[in-house]
């Protein structure tokens, strides 16, 4: 099978789909892998590395789309992107479509296989495509929030940890999952005060073992948020519905309640954000201010830390990868319903329920469009 690496396109992403140690694996299977030109700089690969490997280097963006049977990426195509995208292909990567119409039609009218990292299922009911960079969106979102602290980038100048007659800061994580738990695991190692609202009990219960009574866990509820509102310098929005938009879970109104300077960090920004206020921003500009309260909301944000991320990510893709190219994606889907539910397009139809709840769309049962 030729499968295509196309060099990211979104803006300050600096993954790639695969490390050249994910490609021999492909190509000692006997596939061929072709790779943009540069695709690997940004996170530390030179294209002879990918030589190496035995991928082919491809300069020409049209030759490498052009006959290419499976296409892996890392973010959602970009319209051009979409624009190269043809019935026959498999498109495998991150699209969080309930945030995203235009894009979810522009796939449908594509006619391809769009499958989904993000809502492939395990059987402990992790989404384990998702969870790689969710650890490393976590871990940056309070370095992200200590950063935005700072008053020359707006922030209220209090120091996460404090200092010795001082009090911490408060920070509070909503949605206490991957995400979540990393960034609360940070935000103690600084010596934070850390409070973790979700509205799963066995979560949470989970989180209090875990953590010895070092971090505090809350039930969340409309009470539960306003306190944290009124006593945080730093909430960090982790929650997620698997395929659907962000709850939206502070409201423009409550920023009013918030000391001056404090922050909000959405990562859950990918899924349309939990905050009223959150709009997508990039690495280039990656905050702004609205009512006085800074917001980080960008959207890839472990494209910061390229090395680290694609690492991780191939290290979880790359099973996925093999199947699709050893037994085609029909077959491959069809002998694993956790790779099935992350089918989110095929054949100009939504195949996911809540990407189709999204816009009002019929969701065609994925079993039946493979029979
Ligand atoms: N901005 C970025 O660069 C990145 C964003 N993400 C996003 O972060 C979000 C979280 O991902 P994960 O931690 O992997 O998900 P997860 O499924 O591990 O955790 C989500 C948690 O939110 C909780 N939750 C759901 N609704 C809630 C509500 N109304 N109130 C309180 N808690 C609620 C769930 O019970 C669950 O524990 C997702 O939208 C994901 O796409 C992940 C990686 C990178
Ligand atoms: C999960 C995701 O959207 C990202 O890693 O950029
Ligand atoms: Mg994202």
């Amino acid at each position: 099978m030729k499968i295509a690496v196309p060099k990211e396109i979104k803006n300050h992403e600096y993954r790639i789909a695969l490390t050249p140690t994910g490609v021999r694996e492909l190509v000692e299977r006997g596939h061929r892998v072709v790779v943009e030109a540069s695709a690997g700089e940004g996170s530390g690969y030179a294209d002879t590395d990918y030589q190496s490997a035995g991928a082919d280097i491809e300069q020409d963006i049209d030759t490498l789309w052009r006959d290419a049977e499976l296409i892996v990426k890392v973010k959602e195509p970009q319209p051009d992107e979409v624009a190269r995208l043809k019935e026959g292909q498999t498109l495998f990567t991150y699209l969080h479509l309930a945030a995203e119409e235009t894009l979810t039609r522009g796939l449908m009218a594509s006619g391809a296989t769009c499958i989904a990292y993000e809502t492939i299922t395990d059987r402990d009911g992790g989404l384990p495509l998702l969870a790689p960079m969710s650890r490393v969106a976590g871990r940056m979102a309070v370095q992200a929030g200590a950063h935005s602290l700072e008053k020359a980038q707006g922030g209220s100048g209090v120091l996460l940890p404090g200092v010795p007659g001082v009090a911490p800061a408060s920070v509070t994580v909503i949605g206490g999952g991957v995400v979540g738990e990393n960034a609360a695991r940070m935000a103690l190692g600084l010596g934070a005060e850390v409070t973790v609202l979700d509205k799963s009990l066995p979560r949470l219960e989970v989180l209090d073992h875990r953590y010895q009574g070092r971090l505090h866990t809350v039930y969340s509820t409309a009470d539960a948020l306003d306190e944290a509102i009124r006593r945080s310098d730093l909430i960090i929005g982790a929650v997620l519905v698997p395929g659907a938009a962000a709850p939206k879970l502070i409201t423009r109104a409550q920023l009013g309640e918030m000391r001056p300077g404090s922050v909000l960090v959405d990562v859950a920004i990918d899924q349309g954000g939990c905050f009223e206020t959150s709009k997508a921003t990039t690495h280039a500009e990656p905050t702004y201010v609205v009512d006085g309260i800074v917001h980080y909301c960008v959207a890839n944000m472990p494209g910061a830390v390229a090395r680290t991320s694609t690492q991780a990510l191939t290290n979880a893709t790359l099973p996925f990868v093999i199947a699709l190219a050893d037994r085609g994606w029909k077959q491959a889907l069809a002998d694993d319903p956790h790779f099935l539910a992350g089918l989110n397009v095929h054949a100009g139809q939504v195949t996911h329920p809540a990407v189709a709840e999204a816009f009002g769309l019929e969701s065609a049962d994925p079993r039946r469009l493979m029979a």
